[in-house]
């Protein structure tokens, strides 16, 4: 299967465009073009450097990497972000830090997020008076039970 071709414009010269780190991911690294010093608890709006024409039909999503967040405690607050296939501006990212204690300095050029690219589907919203049954019915939020039940 081929790579879908995705236009890319990178508002940030000196810094690398996304990139899969090995064959096979799902998620291309995403560089904050600026230094960042988050404190315990602290969010920041980072900047990525490029902006995109994702082609109808298709979503970016902002995903945290799972290194960062198990070392650091770095997450994203909006997590995953949802970059839309009309959007032309700067993809950014939102960052938090999680960690109780320690601050997170991130510098120029880290990678600090991936990008998955999905295609997406968009419905007609038709409105009814009743639902179809279904087996789960209103049954939510831990109706099929929570920690230490097997
Ligand atoms: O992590 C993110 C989330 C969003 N965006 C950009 C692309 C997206 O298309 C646009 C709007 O995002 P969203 O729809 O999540 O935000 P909103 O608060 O609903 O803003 P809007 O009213 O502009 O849709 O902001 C990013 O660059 N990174
Ligand atoms: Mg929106």
């Amino acid at each position: 299967m081929s790579d879908l071709e995705l236009p890319v414009v990178r508002l940030d010269a000196d810094l690398a465009l996304p990139a899969y780190a090995r064959p096979g991911d799902a998620g291309a690294d995403l560089l904050t073009t600026v230094d960042v010093t988050l404190a315990p608890g602290e969010r920041a709006l980072v900047p990525t450097g490029i902006a995109l024409a994702l082609p109808e039909g298709y979503v970016g999503l902002v995903h945290p990497r799972s290194g960062l967040a198990a070392r650091h405690g770095l997450s994203i607050v909006n997590s995953p972000g949802t970059v839309d296939a009309g959007y032309r501006g700067e993809v950014k990212v939102l960052l938090v830090n999680l960690d109780p204690g320690e601050p997170i300095l991130l510098r120029r050029g880290d990678r600090v997020a991936q990008l998955v690219v999905q295609r997406v589907e968009r419905v007609r919203f038709v409105e009814v008076d009743r639902l179809p049954d279904s087996e789960r019915g209103q049954g939510g939020y831990g109706s099929t039970g929570g920690f230490g039940q097997g």
